[in-house]
């Protein structure tokens, strides 16, 4: 099995791995805290693909310009980095391939929004830091996805050539990321997919129901 790619990176929450119940937990806790009761999982979901700004959106109805958005970020991330890692894992399928990547000697590596405080302790606990190639969280760079920065930093940390690359993501920004740094780019339509706009419409190269469909992308078999 060859590959045409030399590297694949992945997007964090909602694409490698869901990460949205102990993201959403964290989130049920602030209302109950307040005296209201939690939302339904499936309501929250995909408003974790934005991460504390769209939880805090969905569970309260605020925009960071909202006079108690701080307060219940600086709540939220309390909550969430005491528990990061209670339900969240790879989604099914996703260990399979990237034992298959790394067999084949294929590159792999994250590039997420999420901050660097959060994600080094997430993936030390998922036990995925040591075998990640290159780990690029939302403050690792001075822009973050949709910006190319963060990405390109990726590929600089493989030495590969962005072009020679697929990026993952279950976010349009994902897809503007990845095609703004040159790599072809796949949305996972099994992910969290918040955006207003639907997943046929972001111009991602190739579309997935299942992290099992990227070994055709990637090995052509
Ligand atoms: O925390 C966020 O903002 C989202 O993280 P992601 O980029 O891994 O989906
Ligand atoms: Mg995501």
């Amino acid at each position: 099995m060859t590959s045409q790619y030399k590297g694949v990176f992945f997007d964090l929450d909602g694409t490698l791995a869901d990460t949205a119940p102990d993201l959403v937990a964290a989130a049920n806790l602030l209302r109950v805290a307040r005296g209201l009761a939690p939302l339904p999982y499936e309501i929250l979901r995909p408003t974790a693909s934005a991460g504390a700004r769209g939880l805090i959106q969905g569970a309260f109805g605020y925009d960071n310009n909202h006079p108690q958005f701080e307060e219940l970020r600086d709540e939220f991330l309390s909550n969430y980095e005491k528990n990061i890692c209670v339900h969240s894992k790879l989604f099914e399928g996703m260990n399979e391939l990237l034992h298959a990547l790394e067999k084949e000697q294929v590159l792999w590596g994250i590039v997420t929004n999420k901050v660097e405080r959060f994600t080094h302790p997430l993936l030390k606990l998922m036990q995925l830091h040591e075998r990640s190639g290159a780990i690029v969280g939302g403050d690792t760079t001075p822009h973050s996805k949709p910006h190319p920065a963060p990405i390109l930093k990726a590929a600089e940390i493989c030495q590969i050539n962005p072009t020679d690359c697929l990026y993952v993501g279950d976010d349009l920004r994902d897809i503007e990321a990845g095609r703004a740094a040159g790599m072809k780019t796949v949305a996972a339509a099994y992910g969290y997919c918040g955006c207003d706009e639907p997943v046929s419409a972001w111009g991602a190269d190739y579309i997935i129901d299942h992290p099992s469909d990227l070994h055709a992308i990637v090995f052509g078999v």
